[in-house]
């Protein structure tokens, strides 16, 4: 056998694993037919995370006009552009390095799997004792005339200029961050939405808050509006819907959500089964051929798709395949943030799940009048406790600048369920957004 264990895909689902195994002295490759980390490091959450400071730095000053500022300093994209290929561009090699130094052997190109033991790359064939698919997701592409006018969320991470005009399709994720963004860029954002709601997985009046927030920014949504078709003229591009939307714009994204990446590369041939979600594993993250495990934004289960869940589940599979454990993945609570201004955050158990049966009751805090918030002059937001009957904390879900970081200054107590003497011994720095949030206990 040339490898232990070979993964096809080198991100976070990928390389979180490799690196342990291999460190644990098992042979390890990894595959990659582009560049080396995967979508988050290279089209992703990084180049979003760059091209979102500034704007989220101007917010915060926009607060301060009058308050110690007095002016708000205004965006340059092709600047913030700039930085971003500076940070971005050398993170494949980075990657590749890191996995490199560490014993695994990197390999580029397209794997197509022969059998479950055999995987080729170009005229290369490499055999395994395991094989891992870490191959991730790529973006829906929603199948309309027009659709060739589309663009995705790594060609408006890569935008040289910043369209006068543009036009989501879709109300998840990368809608309202990129919407933010565009923003803040002077842009005319319009976000267009099949149903009644943007943002479903999370807790709504908040979402709610959030979307008036954008919309008094000038950010246009609309509702109920399935997209028939996208056309062009000299002018630009048209979007027309089946009701009544006929709007001209100059870029279109499509929002419309990722799907996981399961054809074309042999899968099929040596019978993996799939759902609509993706490969479908067991509780070891294997699939129902034995020796063949799945990993990250491909595996068609239940969880966020975000990165800290795919390296999540490498690691867990480092930890089986290296005789670590022996036990079934067990997840812990998994917080998620929509990276808008304000940024709106949570974990746990949603005061939307609150029934009169569960016992489960709700504290709630509004930004405005809190001293710490203050500080930043934050005009919105609040944020709410859900506790169980004993008292317990299960979740909460905060909009605010800094709700990332009360969240997870928070999530710990959930996760480990801490007793009052451990909450006793714990000193927070002060003042701190994780000071002001576990005081809120
Ligand atoms: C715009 C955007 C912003 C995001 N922002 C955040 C965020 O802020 N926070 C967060 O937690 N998550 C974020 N995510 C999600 C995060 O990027 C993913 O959850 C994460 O990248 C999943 O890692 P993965 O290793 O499972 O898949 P990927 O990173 O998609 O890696 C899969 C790799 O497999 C390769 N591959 C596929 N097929 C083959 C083949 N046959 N042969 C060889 N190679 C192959 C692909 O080229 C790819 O590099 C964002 C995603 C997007 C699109
Ligand atoms: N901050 C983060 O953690 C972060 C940021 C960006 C992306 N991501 C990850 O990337 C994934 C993709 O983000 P996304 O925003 O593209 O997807 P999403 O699943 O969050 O949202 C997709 C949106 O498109 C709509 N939609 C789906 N099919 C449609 C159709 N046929 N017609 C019209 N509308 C349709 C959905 O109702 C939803 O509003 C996310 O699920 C998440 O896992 C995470």
């Amino acid at each position: 056998m040339d490898f232990d264990v070979l993964f096809i895909g080198s991100g976070q689902a990928a390389w979180n694993g490799a690196i342990p195994m291999s460190q644990a002295g098992l042979k390890v490759g990894v595959i990659e037919q582009d560049r080396f980390g995967g979508v988050c490091s290279n089209y992703g959450c990084n180049a979003k995370i760059i091209l979102d400071r500034p704007v989220e730095l101007q917010r915060q000053v926009q607060q301060l006009v009058g308050r110690g500022f007095n002016e708000v300093p205004a965006l340059n994209w092709a600047d913030m552009m700039a930085h971003k290929h500076e940070i971005i561009d050398s993170q494949s090699y980075n990657n590749e390095n890191k996995l490199v130094k560490n014993n695994v052997t990197t390999i580029h190109g397209t794997a197509t799997i022969v059998d479950q033991r055999t995987v080729t790359v170009g005229a290369d064939t490499y055999t395994t004792d395991k094989l891992v698919i870490a191959t991730g997701q790529h973006s829906h592409r929603l199948d309309i005339p027009g659709s060739e006018f589309l663009h995705d969320s790594s060609d408006f991470l890569d935008l040289a200029t910043m369209p006068k005009h543009i036009s989501f399709l879709g109300g998840g994720f990368v809608a309202l961050e990129f919407a933010t963004i565009a923003n803040a860029l002077g842009a005319q954002v319009d976000i267009i939405v099949r149903g009644t709601q943007v943002l479903k997985g999370f807790y709504q009046p908040y979402v709610k808050q959030l979307v008036a927030d954008l919309s008094a920014r000038g950010v246009r949504f609309f509702y109920n509006q399935t997209i028939a078709g996208v056309t062009q003229d000299a002018d630009g591009l048209v979007i027309m819907s089946e009701k009544d939307l006929n709007m001209r714009t100059d870029y279109v994204v499509d929002a419309t959500g990722r799907v996981a990446t399961v054809a074309g590369f042999g899968l099929e041939t040596i019978g993996v089964t799939t759902n609509q979600h993706g490969i479908v594993v067991d509780e070891y993250m294997q699939t129902n051929v034995p020796g063949v495990y799945a990993t990250g934004d491909v595996v068609g289960k239940r969880q966020p798709k975000i990165t800290p869940v795919a390296a999540y589940e490498s690691q867990y599979l480092a930890k089986l395949l290296t005789g670590q454990t022996s036990a079934p993945i067990d997840y812990p609570v998994i917080p998620t943030t929509v990276f808008t201004s304000p940024r709106l955050a949570q974990v746990g158990v949603s005061p939307a799940e609150m029934t009169p049966e569960n016992g489960y009751y709700q504290q709630k805090f509004t930004h405005v009048t809190d001293w710490y918030h203050q500080v930043g002059n934050q005009t919105s937001g609040e944020l709410t406790l859900v506790f169980n009957a004993e008292h317990r904390l299960i979740g909460v879900v905060d909009l605010s600048d800094d709700a990332p970081d009360t969240i997870n200054a928070l999530a710990p107590y959930i996760e480990l369920g801490l007793t009052a003497e451990q909450v006793e011994r714990l000193i927070y720095i002060f003042p701190s957004v994780a000071h002001r949030a576990v005081t809120r206990l």
